[in-house]
């Protein structure tokens, strides 16, 4: 489930039109439009090299781009990169954790920067380490962290400025399961607290589990966005299943239905279909028509793994490139 209620309205935290990059001849980011509304978990999904990394440099303001326009925070990255920089937190294959010194020391650094006082500085560090699960190590060199830790503490140090906007680049990538599960808490109270997420993955269970939105970035471009159903819809295999228990009903049904596969034995039938509710009601309204009742009903959609895979081979059905427009 996404992680916030926030998917469609509102004013938008993180907009895009036209963005592109290119590092020397090769065109990273080939006009990529966003709009992230505030308050919600937005995901850049897509494999390696795909440019996830570039969009979000570009939109924190540590890259320039080529072309296009973003605004984040209501501020244009281009004429007003320091007042977006105020606005948000970045964390990811960047990051600014040092291991060479404490958790301690690396927080106090950031409260810095933030230019809390001293005191100010303590209070707010103390109560993230503690938040993070960071307390007992805080004293320890960074060095000696694991994974997750180094993670963990990655994001405290960007909640020191208290920021609304955060972008995070992976990250969960290389860390065992339990210190995804916890860095996804991390991000549900995150949003829980009103703050907008930018996230990057090539994990599509992340996506789906945390993202109120999804875009398919493949080769600098989005082949599609949407909610994660939205996007299994895009490719074909979903359909319903009817199940019976009553012979005569289930041929009742095959002869009431149109374009069925029939599973003799198992006494059921399936409908291709996208999962919509306006399929599904014809289908039910055949059944009612015909006086006949399925003993189970169950809608199927591709997961997400299908629709991944469908959308970055390079062989966009076009349903998903009109969508996507
Ligand atoms: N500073 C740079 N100079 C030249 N090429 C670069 C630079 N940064 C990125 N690239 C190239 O741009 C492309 C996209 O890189 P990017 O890091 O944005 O992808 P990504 O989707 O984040 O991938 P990954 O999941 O592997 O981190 C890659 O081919 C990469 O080699």
């Amino acid at each position: 489930m996404p992680t916030s209620r926030n998917g469609g309205g509102g004013p938008p935290a993180i907009s895009a039109v036209g963005l592109r990059k290119s590092y020397g001849g090769k065109t990273v980011l080939d006009g990529i439009d966003l709009r992230v509304p505030a308050g919600s978990v937005f995901a850049l999904l897509g494999p390696n090299g795909a440019g996830k990394t570039t969009a979000v440099k570009t939109l924190s303001t540590l890259i320039g781009a080529d072309g296009g326009q973003a605004q984040v925070a209501g501020h244009d990255v281009a004429s007003a990169p320091d007042r977006v920089r105020a606005a948000i937190g970045v964390t990811g294959q960047f990051s600014a954790v040092d291991g060479l010194i404490t958790g301690t020391e690396n927080m106090l650094l950031m409260a810095d920067l933030n230019h809390l006082s001293r005191r100010e500085g303590k209070r707010v560090i103390a109560e993230l380490l503690e938040r993070f699960d960071l307390g007992d190590a805080a004293d320890k060199p960074v060095q000696s962290y694991s994974g997750g830790m180094k993670r963990r503490l990655d994001i405290a140090m960007t909640l020191v400025g208290s920021p609304r906007i955060i972008f995070l680049d992976e990250p969960t990538t290389g860390l065992d399961p339990r210190a995804r599960h916890n860095m996804w808490g991390i991000v549900r109270e995150l949003v829980a607290n009103g703050v907008t997420v930018f996230l990057t993955t090539q994990y599509l269970d992340e996506a789906e589990e945390l993202a109120d939105r999804i875009a398919v970035l493949d080769n600098g471009k989005i082949v599609a966005e949407g909610s994660a159903e939205e996007l299994k819809r895009m490719i074909p295999g979903g359909h319903i299943r009817l199940r019976f228990t009553d012979p005569s009903a289930y041929q009742s049904a095959a002869s009431a239905l149109r374009e069925v596969q029939r599973d003799d034995e198992a006494l059921a039938l399936q409908i291709p279909s996208g999962g919509s509710q306006r399929e599904l009601r014809s289908v039910l309204d055949r059944l009612d028509s015909a006086g006949i009742e399925a003993d189970e009903l169950t809608v199927h959609t591709p997961d997400l793994d299908d629709v991944f895979f469908a959308l970055t081979d390079g062989n966009v059905p076009t349903q998903a490139q009109e969508a996507a427009r």
